[in-house]
């Protein structure tokens, strides 16, 4: 290996989002001569367009830097991106396990926000040494002064050595690379002669190449013709080239102890490889595998039906592609005898099923129908079994069932004060239980036990609408719980339609159904005929609504006279239709799916 351990750096960036990072790991690409001006493209890092355009990070990627540091001394930086949302924590943890130091980006007009804290937590319980950079000194509004107190103060980090920048100017980019080289320690001494020792911090599947997978080396080389096993799923794969990216691809004869790298192999699915895994060399292999090594679980469900059945196939060969790329999106074949074939797909959370289903109409121009998001229950069932329920549909007999569990979160929302108020009616009124509320400078930071079953569908939002946008918020999983749980259907024109069944809290189910059925009788068109919406629990109807009859046709009103005006309101409704589905006698509209179950408080 070329580079001594002692001039080598590898670093991740942890922020809230929109803090600053990507436009920060630009900067240190262009100023290390990484890229020409010219080539970048805004947010090298945001490789795919969907995280451009929402402007967040998902795939995890590394660049290697060459940096003359002010010493003179050549230094190799890998920047380890990390993904910025929630749902994807396992994988920030993995990133961040795989290297020593931490850049802590801060929005200095901002503040210390909720994932500024979860992201930050995670950096110190890898025992990263942390450089503090205040970013968007530029703006007006910035504080820098008061922001590195709030840091010290809240975090309990000394940033006296906090670096000040605007990574839209430019401003204050060199002492970060100089923070880095003299603040950040060098990766723990590893044996080059030892058995191969590696982490797998990502893979993603590209066209050309195939499974690329990302590794940190521990101990040994990893270099062309070995064949290597992953710890964890004993699979066996020959590795056929070794790179870097810098960001360009480059590939290099071998990776060493410390350093971060891609190999490719006879692997087929991205799916075959699990972030965390150890690997080792099949015929040399290490004696202990890495600690932490958890495969990512989806926790949030949901049914998607093409609106067209013949579209079906379509569906299949999409969700078949995406989960290439995607080894924490799971999918199974479903039907609905409301909706037909389709599929019920399991996700990291809230924002990986939007992510996932934006792209399957997007990329694969698809119109598809979302059923309710749902979390997995588990069942404790009179038998003494245990079983998992991804479907409320699939929910067996009550007389089977002893108990249900569902899990809970543990959430921390940092806000302004003056929305204290109603952030603290909507956690209560999903069930949640205080666990803390303090002070942020002149922001309140509650942490909150909630039921993940009651954020799934619009807390989210609910969030930012009661706090004008000015609230964050960060969640993690903490356990399961019994609740008192029913499952409620809903019956349009006398039939079930299974897609709108949900478990829900015995004391909100009367309330939610009433919720449903009239926000159902808004969605659902008129008919030719009477349409009673119904909410029963068990053969009990808890609320009822109903859709008066149409009354005339629409071209009624055109007395067969002028035919292309008949003919044009024809097409109108057929293009109304579009988007519904037929239950029984009923058209519904796709968007009543996911309407009906926005509770709105
Ligand atoms: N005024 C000002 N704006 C900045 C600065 N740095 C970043 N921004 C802007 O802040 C926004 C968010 O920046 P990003 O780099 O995308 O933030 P991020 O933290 O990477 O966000 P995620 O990728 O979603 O985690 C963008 O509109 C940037 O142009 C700065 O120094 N000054």
């Amino acid at each position: 290996m070329s580079t001594p351990l002692d001039h080598i750096r590898n670093f991740s960036i942890v922020a809230h989002i929109d803090h600053g990072k990507s436009t920060l790991a630009d900067r240190l690409i262009q100023l290390t001569g990484g890229l020409e001006a010219r080539d970048m493209k805004e947010q090298v890092l945001d490789s795919m367009d969907i995280e451009r355009e929402r402007g967040i990070t998902i795939k995890a990627q590394t660049v290697r830097l060459k940096y003359r540091a002010n010493n003179g001394e050549d230094y190799i930086l890998n920047l380890i991106d990390t993904p910025g949302h929630v749902d994807f924590a396992y994988e920030v943890s993995r990133s961040l396990a795989a290297c020593e130091g931490s850049l802590l980006v801060v929005d200095a007009s901002q503040g210390v926000e909720a994932q500024t804290l979860a992201n930050v937590y995670q950096a110190i319980d890898n025992n990263h040494e942390i450089v503090v950079v205040l970013n968007k000194v530029d703006l007006p509004a910035a504080e820098p002064e008061r922001i590195r107190e709030q840091v010290e103060e809240v975090i309990g980090i000394d940033a006296s050595n906090a670096v000040l920048i605007s990574a839209k100017t430019g401003l204050g980019i060199p002492d970060v690379l100089e923070a880095i080289v003299h603040q950040l320690p060098p990766p723990r001494e590893g044996d080059a002669t030892a058995p191969l020792k590696a982490m797998l911090v990502d893979s993603w599947y590209d066209a050309y190449l195939g499974v690329i997978v990302l590794v940190r080396i521990i101990d040994g080389v990893l270099k062309k013709g070995q064949t290597i096993r992953m710890m964890g799923t004993g699979a066996k794969y020959l590795v056929e080239r070794t790179g870097v990216f810098t960001p360009a691809r480059i590939n290099v004869d071998e990776l060493g102890p410390g350093e971060f790298g891609f190999f490719t192999g006879s692997i087929k699915e991205v799916a075959d490889t699990r972030v965390g895994d150890t690997i080792t060399e099949d015929k040399r292999q290490t004696a202990h595998a890495l600690p932490g090594f958890k495969p990512a679980q989806p926790v949030v469900f949901c049914g998607l039906f093409p609106v067209d059945a013949a579209d079906f196939e379509d569906l299949r060969a999409a969700v078949g592609k995406l989960r290439l790329n995607d080894a924490s999106f799971s999918y199974e074949m479903e039907t609905s005898a409301a909706l037909g074939f389709g599929y019920r797909c399991g996700f990291l959370g809230l924002l990986h099923l939007e992510i996932i289903q934006e792209r399957l109409e997007r990329e694969f121009n698809l119109d598809l129908i979302a059923t309710a998001p749902s979390v997995v229950y588990r069942l404790l069932l009179t038998d003494g079994s245990v079983k998992e329920l991804h479907n409320p549909a699939d929910m067996p007999d009550v007389v089977k069932i002893s108990a249900i569990e569902e899990p809970w979160i543990r959430a921390t929302i940092l806000t302004p004060d003056d929305y204290l108020g109603g952030i603290l009616k909507l956690c209560q009124d999903r069930r949640g239980i205080q666990a803390d509320l303090s002070y942020v400078g002149k922001r309140a930071m509650l942490t909150y036990d909630l039921p993940l079953n009651e954020v799934v569908f619009d807390f989210y939002d609910r969030l930012k609408s009661i706090s004008k946008g000015y609230a964050s918020f960060d969640y993690h999983l903490t356990d399961y719980r019994e609740g008192d749980l029913v499952k409620m259907s809903i019956l349009v024109n006398e039939e079930p339609v299974d897609a709108l069944s949900m478990l829900v809290h015995r004391t909100a189910a009367e309330k939610r159904g009433r919720q449903m059925c009239e926000k159902l009788k808004e969605l659902i068109p008129h008919h030719l005929f009477k349409i009673p919406i119904q909410a029963a629990i068990g053969g009990k109807v808890i609320a009822r609504e109903t859709i008066s009859a149409l009354r005339k046709d629409v071209t009624a009103k055109c007395y067969g006279g002028d035919v292309s005006r008949k003919r044009k309101l024809l097409d109108k409704q057929k293009e109304g239709k579009k988007r519904m589905r037929q239950f029984g006698k009923v058209d519904i509209p796709q968007e009543a799916f996911i309407q009906a179950l926005k509770m709105g408080d």
